[in-house]
């Protein structure tokens, strides 16, 4: 069977959506406001694995963008995969074949870490079009379209990602995927998407997340 066509940044959302819910295990978050799909053992766990080792080999402070005075909003540790290696593009095209997102509208993954007490305070993953850092983040590919995320393992107690807007709160699993458009239908970002990494209250995390574009990433 060959792979179909990619779709794009993902606008309009609809053949991102049709292609996600076509296929098996997926589940649809009830929601008018976002659309956030949950898919569990994504990845398999041996592939988490060495996804885990390679972010511990590089990682280090994450960093915000739209600096709020707040130092703690972001406590976690950041860690870019390699996208020429080869457990780093076999993600890739697991990816591209559940969504359709077009790779070249990709950002590399990134992976995140967090440690007892570390956490990620409520955000958006688009960046605000009035705020200072947008043409420095935003001017060559775009803002973002689509989110990716996977947890790569379960840490004892916390580290759940919440979605005030719709109540609802994801337990890391590992290889478990969410995925959801940061945009409304009318292409504008859509603030119904925040969420939070919630603390690590036993135990340590790691989660992958892959960002998409308006326009091709470079
Ligand atoms: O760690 C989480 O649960 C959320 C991570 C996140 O939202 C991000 O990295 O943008
Ligand atoms: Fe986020």
């Amino acid at each position: 069977m060959t792979a179909p066509a990619p779709l794009g940044s993902g606008h309009p959302s609809e053949p991102i959506v049709q292609r996600i819910l076509a296929q098996p295990g997926v589940q649809r978050v009830p929601s008018p406001k976002l659309t956030l799909f949950i898919k569990r053992a994504f990845l398999p766990a041996d592939l988490c694995e060495t996804l885990i080792a390679q972010i511990d080999a590089v990682r280090r402070p994450s960093t915000v963008s739209d600096f709020n005075g707040d130092a703690a909003y972001r406590t976690s540790e950041t860690g870019d995969l390699n996208r020429d290696d080869p457990a780093v593009a076999e993600v890739e095209a697991r990816i591209a074949a559940f969504t359709g997102l077009d790779p070249a509208h990709g950002e590399p993954i990134q992976g995140q870490r967090y440690a007892v007490g570390q956490e990620f305070k409520g955000h958006t993953d688009y960046f605000e079009p009035t705020g200072i850092d947008y043409h420095r983040f935003c001017g060559v590919a775009g803002n973002r379209t689509w989110t990716v995320m996977i947890y790569l393992n379960e840490p004892e107690a916390g580290g759940a990602t919440r979605f005030k807007t719709v109540d609802k709160i994801v337990q890391p699993e590992t290889g478990k995927l969410l995925a959801w458009n940061n945009r409304r239908p009318d292409g504008t970002p859509n603030p119904a998407t925040i969420h939070q990494g919630m603390k690590v209250r036993s135990g340590v995390k790691y989660v992958i997340t892959k960002w998409f574009r308006e326009h091709p990433w470079r």
